[in-house]
């Protein structure tokens, strides 16, 4: 069942193709990454060192572990919130309700497993499952992003994402039919996008520490240094958490196969490779480069956070004192464009910011290996391809006005670089 809309919407990550290219790759890189991260050479590029068997890969002992982990934050998103928040107006007019309790669920969290640790749960020993989890954590999405297909097929025409209907069933379950699946008031893509894959990070980072402390006698700075660096990140992501109500995820994309893969396997596997490696590859750091290091990331923290605020306060009150001396620009749909301040400074100054953190979180890892730099490397990708996309949605919705601030705010996301 295609929306008329959806058939006339340019397609993208090259269509079908493209999407079932990237159905393969996705889940072969994560693979891949795992494999080499505990090998000797630590190749990121070549083949693995060995293949795995499927003993290697599944074991119900590890989806049931999965499955515990799904229902307790679950669990958690359902305690009472201290804040409900509403999302943008939908096409039907209405606005969707979100609780906002999801540092009050990674708070829970860390209590629960430090209980947990005290004791005698082995949290170590996580270090030595990633591989199997990952690959069940991949099937477990396959089999959810059907399940979100066929939800789809009874959803009204008004609940369909923009781009996920194009009628070609490989395209459309990777993109994502349904903008918010849920069955109540249960919402399956605010859930995803915060809670198990991202506080799964930051458990997978303390696993890996608390492995090298049993190997080594105490955790390496530069292991200290990864663990501090993403937590801050995971930890504010969920501080503001009602911020991400207003990004491209929540009030663009589908909840397909992409997000899901993105929120279950690809954060949580790939994004703590930086301490995975320190755990097989341990890395000398003295205090002078680790104090250069922690304020390079905390230059890319205060222009991310910077950014990221300075715009959600301007769209959730223009005249609040902090954003009402800003320069802007309006526009035809009424709401008006920041021309100063940080948004004067590059068109994504966000994605700066972010791009100097994820940088600070590799150089722990020395120089030796090209490994430890693959988040970054695929972070400049990402945000580069996203901010093309985000470039069209705003040329839709501004037209003009997206071109006169073009004008006079030329670089996209490094000044006078790009
Ligand atoms: N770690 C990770 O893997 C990832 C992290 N991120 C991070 O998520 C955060 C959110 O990113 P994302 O959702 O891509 O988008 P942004 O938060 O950058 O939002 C883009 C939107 O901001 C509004 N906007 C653009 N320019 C202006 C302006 N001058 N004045 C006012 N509003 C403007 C437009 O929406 P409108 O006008 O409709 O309000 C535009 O569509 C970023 O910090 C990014 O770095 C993103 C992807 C992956
Ligand atoms: C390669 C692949 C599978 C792509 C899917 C992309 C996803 C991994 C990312 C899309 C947007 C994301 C965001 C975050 C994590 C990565 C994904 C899901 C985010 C939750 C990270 C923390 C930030 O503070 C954030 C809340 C702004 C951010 C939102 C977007």
């Amino acid at each position: 069942m295609a929306s008329p809309q959806g058939l006339q919407a340019p397609q993208e990550f090259g269509g079908p193709l493209g999407a079932a290219a990237l159905m393969l790759l996705l889940p072969a890189t994560t693979l891949h990454l795992l494999l080499a991260v505990r090998s000797g050479p630590a190749r990121l590029l070549g083949p693995p060192a060995h293949l795995p068997g499927l003993s290697e890969l599944w074991s119900p002992r590890v989806l049931l572990l999965l499955l515990t982990w799904l229902g307790l934050q679950a669990a958690l998103y359902l305690l009472p919130a201290r804040k409900v928040a509403e999302g943008l107006e939908l096409k039907d007019k209405s606005r969707l309700r979100y609780p906002i309790n999801g540092f009050q669920a990674l708070m829970l969290t860390v209590l629960l497993v430090g209980l947990g640790v005290s004791g005698g749960l082995p949290l170590g020993a996580l270090a030595e499952m990633l591989l199997p989890l990952a690959s069940v954590a991949t099937l477990t999405t396959f089999i959810f992003s059907v399940l979100l297909y066929m939800k789809a097929q009874v959803t009204p025409t008004s609940g369909l994402a923009p781009r996920g209907n194009s009628g070609n069933l490989l395209y459309d379950f990777f993109m994502g039919r349904e903008l918010n699946p849920r069955i109540g008031s249960f919402d399956f893509k605010y859930f995803f996008e915060l809670r198990p894959g991202l506080i799964g990070w930051v458990l997978i980072n303390l696993a890996l520490l608390l492995r090298e402390a049993e190997l080594r006698g105490s955790p390496s700075l530069a292991m200290w240094l990864v663990n501090g660096f993403q937590l801050l990140y995971v930890g504010d992501a969920l501080w503001y958490e009602e911020a991400v109500l207003t990004t491209m995820d929540i009030t663009h994309e589908g909840f397909g196969f992409m997000l899901a893969f993105g929120d279950l396997v690809w954060v949580p596997f790939t994004y703590s490779l930086q301490a995975h490696f320190l755990l097989y590859h341990p890395q000398p750091l003295g205090l002078p480069r680790a104090l250069l290091i922690c304020l390079i990331n905390a230059a890319g923290y205060y222009i991310f956070r910077g950014a990221n605020s300075q715009k959600n306060t301007f769209r959730k009150n223009p005249s609040d004192p902090s954003v009402a001396g800003l320069e802007t620009i309006p526009t035809a749909t009424g709401k008006r464009l920041l021309v100063s301040g940080w948004w004067g400074m590059v068109r994504h100054p966000n994605y700066l910011g972010d791009l100097i953190m994820a940088l600070a979180w590799s150089l722990p890892c020395g120089t030796s290996h090209l490994l430890p730099y693959f988040y970054f490397l695929y972070f400049i990708v990402l945000l580069v391809h996203r901010e093309a996309r985000d470039e069209l949605h705003c040329l839709q919705k501004y037209g003009r006005a997206w071109h006169a601030y073009c004008q006079r705010v030329p670089y996209r996301i490094v000044p006078y670089i790009y």
